[in-house]
């Protein structure tokens, strides 16, 4: 397979890289930029030498269409312009912005506060949440993969509210991310020494992940719910860790929520079902494409407690767009991605 990356010099793109070059059916992959023309990738990224040594290229359409696969990883209002001319044209696009999740234009304007994308484009992407979209997934000319916050947030909810074992009319989520999360142009918010040794509430329920979230949990649960979601920077580099809060329904016992994430998730690869959540830690999956999700109910209140960890830049970001490329092109889903976490 012939792979190009737009926005290769980011983060997310870096992510690409890193498990594309070990992915067994990738042969090229060609690095895009808009500001780097001609700069060797490993004379600017010292670990990647002998590993992409090659020039970063001026974003071109003749040349993008000759790929199998377009990943673009770019901030929010890049793609919305950039790739509905690419549509239907050859390659896979696999957008990793927000450009293309939300399918209400207002929303987008609302929320990203940026000019939405065209209808006609949006109405042809699909919504990449692997474990609950797989069958749109293969057969979509354009993945908006989900964000960061809602593949944590959406993976361990979903199940639940989808059997209705938990009240949707109370939905509490407190989400807490590292700062990789931000990109890597630099702020004020993730400075140094503002960032480290502190702890930080952001974007309070004002979070564009929330118009996310509710269409995801209409989509796929056919309920129509408004969350209250809020997120926060932690001083390290990976990771988020998001704990949602909501009733249980009347009679549903712990013991029912637990067999139904383990029953939904028992077939996929990347979902593990936690039996206990001493040690439920951001560095369980940290370099790796797990969620790992843990479920209690609080007797007292009658809530549930539901835990989950990702990876930002990898389930949140470049490893469910591989595991959806992989969907696309009938390889298992692990191929490439097949990597023990970090821990330490
Ligand atoms: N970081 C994360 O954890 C996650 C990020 N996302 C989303 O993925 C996208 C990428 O995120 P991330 O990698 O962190 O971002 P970064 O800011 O780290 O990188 C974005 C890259 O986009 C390129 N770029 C900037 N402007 C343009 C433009 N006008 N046209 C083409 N390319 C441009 C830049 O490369 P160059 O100058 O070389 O063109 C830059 O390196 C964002 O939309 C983000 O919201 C989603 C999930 C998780
Ligand atoms: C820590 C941090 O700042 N995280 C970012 C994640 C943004 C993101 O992933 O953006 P889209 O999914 O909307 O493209 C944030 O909270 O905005």
């Amino acid at each position: 397979m012939k792979v190009g990356i737009i926005g290769a010099t980011g983060y997310g793109g870096l992510e690409l890289i890193r498990f594309l070059h070990n992915h067994q059916e990738v042969e090229q992959i060609d690095l895009f930029t808009s500001s780097e023309e001609g700069v060797v990738f490993s004379s600017k990224f010292g670990h990647l030498i002998n590993i992409a040594d090659t020039p970063l290229q001026k974003i071109d359409y003749d040349a993008l269409e000759q790929f199998d696969v377009v990943f673009t990883s770019t901030p929010s209002g890049v793609t919305s312009e950039l790739l509905p001319p690419l549509i239907g044209k050859g390659p896979k696009l696999i957008d990793l912005s927000g450009d293309f999740r939300l399918k209400d234009l207002a929303s987008y304007e609302q929320w990203y506060g940026k000019k939405a994308a065209p209808a006609e484009a949006i109405a042809k992407s699909v919504y990449g949440l692997t474990e609950w979209n797989a069958e749109n997934v293969r057969h979509a000319p354009l993945i908006a993969n989900p964000g960061c916050y809602p593949t944590a947030v959406l993976l361990s909810l979903l199940p639940l509210l989808k059997n209705r074992l938990i009240d949707p009319s109370f939905l509490v989520v407190d989400a807490k991310s590292g700062i990789s999360g931000a990109g890597n142009k630099p702020s004020q918010a993730t400075h140094y020494s503002e960032a480290n040794d502190n702890f930080s509430i952001y974007k309070t329920n004002t979070h564009q992940h929330i118009p996310e979230i509710e269409q995801a949990i209409s989509m796929f649960a056919g309920i129509d719910a408004t969350i209250s979601f809020n997120t926060h920077l932690v001083p390290m580099t990976r990771g988020i860790l998001s704990t949602a809060y909501a009733p249980v329904m009347p009679g549903v016992t712990e013991a029912q929520l637990v067999a139904c994430l383990q029953e939904k998730y028992e077939k996929q690869p990347f979902v593990r079902i936690i039996s206990d959540a001493n040690g439920l830690a951001t560095n369980r999956v940290k370099g790796s494409n797990y969620c790992d999700i843990f479920v209690k109910v609080d007797s007292r209140t009658n809530r549930a407690t539901i835990v989950s960890v990702i990876d930002n830049l990898v389930k949140g970001a470049a490893g469910q767009a591989i595991q959806n490329m992989n969907v696309q092109f009938d390889l298992p889903q692990t191929t490439g991605l097949d990597v023990v976490p970090l821990f330490i």
